[in-house]
């Protein structure tokens, strides 16, 4: 079976208020989604529903033609949220060692790419040595993005990835999200900037309009 992702009839509420409702979408190895959507249209909320961070009302969520159906969701997939979930006193590199540890494979200790070579890909090499604290808002966000290097999962959900970055390291996450793709992964990117994802779905939040 093809490697997929599908979502069917997906709802998720805050507190009592209901936020989506009945969200369906499949895509294919190499796929993409872009979620955009007016601050506060539950754009955050459904990335988190999907990574399993926060409960979902109603539907289902799939990943086929992976090698064990019964494993559960989230452990095919990066969530990469608002905060970048890195230590402040660790080192860049001890942070991306803790990474590829956790994300991995079980049995797995090598990372998939090496700490360094993936800060060398988001432009931090040689800043491995570095606490994760010394870095500037912009360079914390890029060695964030290192984290989806270090072990390979297959769908990676990006909230906001570009948030602190420059013009030139949006079109590096461009550059990432088109490798991730070329070999086969799924990206949902939920994002307020243009970014250049060359065929991508997209899905625009609306909010919930209670009826009158
Ligand atoms: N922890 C929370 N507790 C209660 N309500 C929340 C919580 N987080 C978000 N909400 C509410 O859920 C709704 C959707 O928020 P969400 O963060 O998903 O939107 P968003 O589209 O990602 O916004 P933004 O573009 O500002 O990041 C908002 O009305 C928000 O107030």
């Amino acid at each position: 079976m093809p490697f997929r992702l599908r979502v069917d009839g997906l709802g998720a509420s805050r507190g009592e208020d209901p936020i989506f409702r009945a969200i369906c979408l499949v895509l294919d190895a190499g796929g993409a989604l872009l979620v955009t959507g007016r601050n506060g249209t539950g754009k955050s909320t459904f990335l988190r529903t999907l990574a399993g961070l926060h409960p979902a009302d109603s539907g289902t969520i799939l990943l086929e033609g992976i090698a064990d159906p019964t494993a559960p969701v989230r452990e095919s997939l990066h969530y990469l949220g608002h905060r970048n979930a890195m230590k402040r006193d660790l080192t860049v590199a001890e942070n991306l060692v803790f990474w590829a540890r956790f994300s991995g494979r079980p049995g797995e200790t090598d990372p998939t790419v090496p700490p360094d070579a993936a800060l060398a890909t988001v432009g931090l090499g040689g800043l491995g040595h570095l606490p994760f604290g010394y870095l500037s808002a912009g360079q914390q966000r890029r060695a964030a993005l290192a984290r989806l290097l270090v072990a390979h999962r297959p769908v990676w959900l990006m909230d906001e990835p570009t948030a602190a970055l420059d013009t030139a390291s949006e079109r590096m996450v461009e550059a990432l999200i088109a490798g991730h793709r070329a070999a086969g992964g799924i990206v949902i990117a939920a994002t307020h900037q243009a970014l250049d994802v060359p065929g991508a779905q997209t899905l625009t939040m609306s909010g919930f309009a209670v009826p009158a």
